[in-house]
């Protein structure tokens, strides 16, 4: 369970923000998303603009944003920013912090995957750190490779499916050469990303165990806070949402889509 405590006024305070996308339209129809290109559905917008009013009643404000190359992390950075009258800010974007990449599940309603697969091996799939989905078939991850944002990455580098732990293994340097680097220099950046690369980059910032991660379920739209030491340790560890309660309840819906 998170912790609701208010954050401490201190100097020192490093600060960060997390979050996931509003609802995307793939979300809505219950289906796989992973590396698909989807639009916010009108309800994700107004989740992301739930997202800047809960950011603007914060003492830190984002100084610097960073985004996947997905639309769906894009728009909602758009909109929390000028919720908060920084449409300014400079973003970075990377294929790092893309949501997993699930494989063949990509454009699956999860309902029929969970009937066909059953319960075990669809909740290894969505939540296990090791399992990958069965891969993307050799056409589709093709035309992936061939997307503009991705055709100058190293050959090998576009997946055709991930686990939770290649999701980690991509993230990671990210979150060392850009996000960390911010919170040392004193910036306050805001993560907007997905379902899982979040999970991916919490399951590092509270060092979670794989079946600790596994219960982890990030709901969309909801800014999560996180504040540091000056050794980047989380004070308190899991960080608190701006809006627990909610949080908590749409965290809850996440755990249970498919069923
Ligand atoms: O890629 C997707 O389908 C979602 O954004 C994340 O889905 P999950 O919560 O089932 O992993």
């Amino acid at each position: 369970m998170r912790d609701h405590t208010p954050p401490r006024p201190d100097a020192r305070l490093r600060v960060l923000y997390l979050l996931r996308h509003g609802q995307s339209t793939a979300n809505a129809a219950g289906e796989f998303t992973g590396w698909t290109d989807v639009p916010l559905t009108s309800a994700g917008e107004a989740e992301a603009t739930r997202a800047g009013q809960l950011l603007a009643e914060a003492r830190e404000l984002p100084d610097v944003v960073h985004t996947s190359v997905l639309r769906r992390t894009i728009r909602t950075a758009e909109i929390a920013l000028a919720g908060i009258d920084r449409s300014w800010v400079p973003v970075r974007r990377s294929w790092r912090l893309n949501e997993r990449h699930y494989g063949a599940l990509t454009g699956r309603n999860k309902a029929e995957v969970r009937r066909e697969a059953g319960d075990d091996q669809f909740t290894r799939w969505r939540r296990s750190f090791s399992d990958a989905p069965p891969a993307m078939a050799p056409s589709e991850a093709a035309e992936l490779r061939a997307d503009p944002r991705y055709r100058d990455l190293p050959p090998g580098t576009v997946p055709d499916t991930e686990s939770l732990a290649d999701v980690l293994a991509r993230v990671l340097p990210y979150w060392a050469d850009n996000v960390a680097t911010d919170l040392r220099a004193g910036r306050t950046p805001l993560v907007v990303a997905h379902g899982n690369s979040l999970r991916a980059l919490v399951m590092h910032l509270d060092k979670l165990r794989p079946n600790e991660v596994a219960a982890l379920n990030i709901p969309t739209g909801m800014p999560l806070r996180y504040e540091f030491d000056e050794r980047l340790l989380p004070l308190p560890p899991g960080g608190r949402y701006l809006d627990p309660h909610a949080a908590d309840t749409a965290a809850a819906t996440v755990a249970a889509e498919g069923r």
